[in-house]
């Protein structure tokens, strides 16, 4: 019960000397990588105004980028404290990695190298997994073990995959990759085909690699329609449209941003990192989220290869969905996604001997 003051409880005053509403929880540190960036230019104002972590939790970022961005990251500092969020306790400017991750709770891995217009997102392989070995090594000997690290640098999964291999005292439950703006884009074609707004489309899942061998899937999903939930396959009632364009347009969506902004996605992909992280402190219900995590084998899928399957959350801890049929054609599209997981881990394993 609130009292006058505002505070939760009534304070003694002759005993407690109150500098923070005691509402408000200790601030957490949280680090974004590639802070100069620009997802992380979206992303920090998600963060730092209480969209992720919630309107009572105080956070003080970490930010990392290479050593030549340390002046654009200086007029980033600058704008966050021009920003006057109550929320925002501190800020940490960095080009080295131990001083970024010491004691973090949160991390989101942003910087690595975008693809241009024609490249594959695997392309960027052999120079983006060696930052991940890096900053797996740095996260083992500073983060908190219990710290949730959600890779979003590109090839997502497989960056996530070495990360955790790199940091073998935390988790491998706490190291995931972000397939959260294909479920995002997944969701919005439907509604859009649908004629429904967003937000009363759900289910709608991601399996595999964030790349052009994904599976967007609507054969679980659920649409509300006049306040009735129904299925969405029999809402759109077109299974070769489910089969055929809704998938490709969901996989070449990335790669139909660049083409038109010569640049790759950020506000979107900042939101879809705000939407991952937020989902995993704070749950999700009985709502299914797409994420790549460290496969355990479900639906036949290759062991320890980061791979996204629907999960929901609660308490800080992910769980796969279990149970779901896998029809034929799904079938083949998760045994190729596996297929193509299963390389690029072997591929990235050999870039990380040198
Ligand atoms: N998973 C997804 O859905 C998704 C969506 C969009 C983009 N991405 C990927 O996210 C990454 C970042 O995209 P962006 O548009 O912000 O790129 P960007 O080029 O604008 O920013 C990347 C930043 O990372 C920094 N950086 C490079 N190496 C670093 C290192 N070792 N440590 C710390 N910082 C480092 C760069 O200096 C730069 O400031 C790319 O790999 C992109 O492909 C993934
Ligand atoms: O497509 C890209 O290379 C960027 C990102 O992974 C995306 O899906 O938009």
């Amino acid at each position: 019960m609130a009292c006058c003051c505002g505070y939760s409880e009534p304070i003694d005053t002759e005993r407690v000397v109150v500098v923070a509403p005691l509402t408000m929880a200790a601030p957490i540190k949280v680090v974004v990588t590639g802070a100069a960036g620009q997802i992380a230019y979206s992303l920090l104002y998600q963060i730092a105004s209480g969209a992720v972590f919630g309107p009572e939790q105080p956070v003080y970022l970490h930010l990392l980028d290479i050593a030549p961005m340390m002046g654009v990251l200086e007029g980033v500092v600058m704008e966050l404290a021009d920003c006057a969020l109550p929320l925002l306790t501190g800020v940490l400017p960095t080009a080295n990695p131990e001083e970024a991750f010491k004691d973090v709770a949160a991390a989101f891995l942003v910087g690595a190298m975008p693809r241009r217009e024609g490249m594959e997102r695997k392309d960027l392989l052999s120079a983006n997994v060696r930052i991940f070995k890096e900053q797996g090594q740095a996260l083992d000997k500073v983060a908190r073990k219990d710290v949730k690290v959600l890779v979003v640098g590109n090839p997502a999964n497989t960056n996530a995959l070495i990360c955790s291999k790199y940091a073998p005292s935390i988790p491998k439950e706490n190291f995931t990759a972000m397939t959260r703006l294909d479920q995002n884009r997944a969701q919005s074609q439907l509604a859009a085909k649908i004629g429904v707004p967003v937000q009363d489309v759900k289910n709608v899942i991601i399996w595999g690699n964030h790349s052009s061998t994904q599976f967007p899937d609507a054969s679980n999903a659920l649409v509300k329609i006049n306040g009735a939930e129904k299925p969405v396959p029999a809402a759109i009632n077109d299974d070769e449209y489910l089969k055929t364009t809704f998938v490709s347009t969901v996989q070449k969506r990335g790669a139909a941003v660049i083409a038109a902004r010569k640049m790759s996605s950020a506000l979107s992909a900042a939101k879809a990192a705000s939407d991952h992280m937020r989902d995993w402190f704070l749950g999700t219900g009985d709502r299914w989220v797409s994420m790549g995590v460290v496969s355990d084998g479900s639906y036949g899928t290759p062991r320890d290869v980061v791979f996204s399957f629907p999960v929901t959350v609660s308490n800080g801890k992910w769980k796969i969905v279990e149970g779901l049929t896998i029809s034929d054609f799904a079938r083949q599209m998760l045994d190729n996604t596996g297929k193509e997981l299963a390389e690029e881990k072997q591929d990235a394993l050999d870039v990380c001997k040198d």
